[in-house]
């Protein structure tokens, strides 16, 4: 069985005519957990939001579990920057993550009892139970970051594509998150995670892509994680 579970294949996308993903190339092994690093404005975020066909790309093509189709990213939970949601939204916790069970259900069906706990656990696993009526404009930065990924959780997709989870949280919410990560691994999911700290991404992740607007390497963690990789994304073409 092929074990890219994702592929992009000589992806080139551009806002304004100036180019932010140059001839990308990059396969995501099924069951990794795999931290895409880079400087900033290497265009992680851009990469990301392509294979979610949030952007559409200049050319290039990406597939998911062998489909171009829209309906593969249903196989995808996605969780965006902290900043990039309107938490002055006024809804409740419990809401948010409820939302999670709509790529299952359409939108105009009112989510059941089963969704209700199923969110519910989702908040469990997160440590966020007793914060479900709470408004999250309540919530504090690692707190949205617990809701964001408690949502992801009750999507129950095989893919979790993230931008920065740990940007601005605690150690006891980043090892959380950490540790809930690493466990859904062990139930056969695939990680592909947005990660700036250099320190950690030996001990969080197995495999790494390593770019700059295009790859500069990427794979097991043991092969590509190198001063001379980080170097080179780090010190060449000026994107940042
Ligand atoms: N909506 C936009 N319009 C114009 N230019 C954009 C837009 N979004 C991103 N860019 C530019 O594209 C390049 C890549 O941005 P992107 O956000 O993908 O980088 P990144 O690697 O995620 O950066 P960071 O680490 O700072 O979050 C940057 O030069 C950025 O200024």
């Amino acid at each position: 069985m092929d074990k890219d579970i994702i592929k992009v294949n000589d992806l080139i996308v551009a806002y304004d005519d100036e180019p932010a993903i140059w001839h990308l190339n990059m396969a995501l092994q099924e069951n990794s957990i795999t931290a895409i690093v880079g400087p900033n404005g290497a265009g992680k975020s851009t990469l990301i939001k392509s294979i979610m066909q949030l952007i559409k790309p200049v050319s290039g093509e990406v597939w998911i579990k062998g489909s171009k189709s829209r309906k593969a990213l249903k196989e995808i939970a996605y969780v965006p920057q902290k900043g990039e949601v309107n938490w002055d939204f006024p809804t409740t916790v419990l809401d948010v993550v409820m939302m999670g069970r709509y790529v299952h259900k359409g939108w105009l069906k009112r989510p059941n009892k089963k969704d209700r706990e199923i969110a519910m656990s989702a908040l469990r696993v997160m440590k966020m139970e007793a914060f479900r009526n709470r408004q999250i404009s309540e919530l504090s930065g690692g707190q949205r970051q617990r809701v964001f990924l408690a949502r992801a959780i009750c999507q129950n997709a095989g893919i979790y594509i993230m931008d920065e989870p740990l940007q601005g949280i605690d150690i006891t919410t980043e090892k959380l998150i950490i540790d809930t990560i690493k466990s859904l691994q062990q139930e056969g999911k695939t990680f592909l995670i947005v990660h700036h700290n250099l320190d950690t991404v030996e001990e969080y992740f197995d495999h790494a892509v390593i770019m700059n607007k295009t790859v500069i390497a990427a794979g097991g963690i043991g092969d590509v994680w190198t001063k001379e990789n980080i170097d080179k994304a780090y010190t060449e073409t000026g994107a940042g």
